[in-house]
């Protein structure tokens, strides 16, 4: 099998030099050129493993080529060598489609991680294994395996073309951050991202930095060696280290502190990490996504967040609509969220919804987006009948529904006019189902005589409260450390977070 052939541009004699040195004896063929137009004349004649070029030629920019390549439509990737310093040069290569970038000066065992990813991207696409060393080998070179599904659900224009997106920003380095409401699909999407990627075979780390003590996030992101503080028993890794050679999804990047953002910012710039304890640094190669919940370029204008990590991170932005922006999505959805509960439920068939209650779905607002049409359909699990689950069964929040007139004329039609009716009723009744529970917790209420009959005059709101006086006692008992109230309270840190945000409970409360 013929070597993978590399294209270096670059018009200092010196620096090209170096590099074909480095390449050769990684075992891959290269050509050279000294300006854009002899880089041109090679391309024009034939394809490249990569392409790596300087920034700045005799005859022109090296974003010029990157621009070139990918207008071509060619599925080559092409990196650049932007000077010391220049984050912005790195940040524009990478906006234009460059699939990643080296600063000066070059540091080999950089290039090296570089030029083996940029292979993975070449071979996956090409779906030949690449024949160096460190990537893994196959005898059968065109042997197909099936693409990975994306598990980013919904036929919506926006859901197509976000996976659109996705498909495209799988192949470069470019770091990616995602914004949407919470529960919108924000990690799947960084999932999809990975799986999609050269780097699917490597792990996938998701870390929710909001849920990470302040004293402990040094050790945590860059790992530690043995003796470096009390407790440091033995070497540990970090996330950074975990996810080497995969990605390294930041979930919730906006809770960083201060003073771990300079830390970050200095790891990713320099693609090196240091354990605490340790007087060495590390490389390592990792693919970084971010997401938040919050409006960063909100944070950076209040100074919570650094204008230049800000700049670093957010330099493809991917958005996740609000489900209710998307009501086209959410039968497919239900669909799929039911078969899933099927399986994990080892339930023989999978329910389904009535028309009344899909168009009830369609017709609510959707404040905590899928997952909280996850925990609906859950719920609605448990009071369904006969395998169909009605609108009753769904117990939606009547702040979630939109004005009821909205809602009825929605469900004009002759023939679901009866049927809609019953729908708003019975959201407003809530399901004598629902009922035992509440009563009971009102009865015990300091407003009620014991015995007394007396109902809460909105069961959702009643609930509501009784499930935000819990999750405040919880918070209170453990000086509003999160993770410690979601293990009281036998919750997710997740479902933690969903439930104070739904119910806008925050640390000032
Ligand atoms: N388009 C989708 N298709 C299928 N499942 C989805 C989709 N979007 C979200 N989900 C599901 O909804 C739940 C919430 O999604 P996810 O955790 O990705 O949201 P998020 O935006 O990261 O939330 P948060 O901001 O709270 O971290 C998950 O169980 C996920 O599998």
């Amino acid at each position: 099998m013929t070597s993978p052939r590399i294209l270096v541009v670059d018009d200092e004699s010196h620096l090209r030099e170096l590099l074909e040195i480095a390449l050769v004896k990684m075992g891959l063929d290269v050509d050279s050129a000294d300006s854009l137009a002899a880089a041109r004349q090679l391309l024009s004649q034939r394809d490249y493993a990569l392409v790596l070029t300087d920034m700045r030629l005799l005859d022109g920019l090296g974003i010029e080529l990157v621009h070139e390549v990918v207008a071509s439509g060619k599925t080559m990737p092409i990196a650049v060598i932007t000077a010391f310093g220049s984050a912005d040069n790195a940040v524009m290569a990478l906006k234009a489609g460059a699939f990643d970038y080296l600063s000066k000066p070059v540091a080999l065992d950089q290039l090296r991680l570089m030029v083996r990813s940029a292979l993975r991207v070449h071979a996956s696409e090409r779906n030949l294994s690449p024949s160096i060393g460190a990537l893994p080998r196959s005898g059968v070179s065109n042997n197909k395996s099936a693409p990975p599904t994306l598990r980013l659900v919904g036929r919506s224009a926006a859901m197509q073309d976000l996976r659109s997106q996705i498909a495209r920003l799988a192949r470069s380095m470019a770091p990616i951050a995602i914004s949407g409401e919470s529960g919108s699909g924000k990690e799947l999407a960084a999932r999809d991202l990975h799986a999609l990627s050269p780097r699917a075979e490597k792990p996938f780390v998701a870390v929710n930095c909001g849920a990470i003590p302040e004293n402990l996030m040094e050790a945590e992101f860059f790992g530690y060696r043995k003796g470096a503080f009390t407790g440091a028993v033995e070497d540990r890794d970090g996330f950074f280290q975990a996810a080497n050679g995969g990605t390294l999804l930041l979930d919730e990047v906006a809770d960083l502190p201060l003073a771990m953002q300079v830390k970050l910012l200095r790891a990713i710039q320099e693609r090196r990490v240091r354990k605490v304890g340790a007087t060495t640094e590390e490389v390592v190669d990792v693919r970084l996504v971010s997401a938040t919940h919050q409006n960063l370029a909100e944070c950076v204008e209040k100074g919570r967040f650094r204008q230049d990590l800000y700049y670093r991170l957010n330099v493809i932005e991917l958005h996740l609509p609000p489900l209710r922006e998307r009501k086209d999505d959410i039968g497919l959805l239900a669909e799929v969220i039911l078969m899933r509960l099927a399986i994990l439920d080892l339930h023989q068939t999978t329910m389904t919804l009535s028309p009344a209650a899909l168009q009830a779905l369609q017709s609510y607002t959707f404040p905590g987006n899928v997952r909280e049409l996850e925990n609906i359909l859950e719920r609605a699990l448990a009071f369904a009948n006969d395998g169909i689950i009605e609108v009753c069964d769904l117990a939606l929040k009547l702040s979630g529904v939109r004005h009821a007139e909205a809602f009825t004329a929605e469900l004009r039609d002759p023939i679901g006019a009866e049927e809609s009716a019953a729908a708003v009723a019975s959201i407003m009744a809530m399901g004598e189902k629902l009922l035992e529970p509440a009563v009971a917790g009102v009865r015990t209420g300091a407003n009620a005589g014991p015995g007394a009959d007396i109902l809460p005059p909105s069961l959702p709101t009643h609930l509501d409260d009784v499930e935000r006086n819990i999750i405040r006692q919880a918070l209170g008992r453990t000086q509003f450390n999160r993770t410690k109230a979601a293990e009281l309270l036998g919750i997710s840190f997740r479902q933690l977070r969903y439930r104070m945000q739904r119910l806008s409970i925050h640390e000032q409360d």
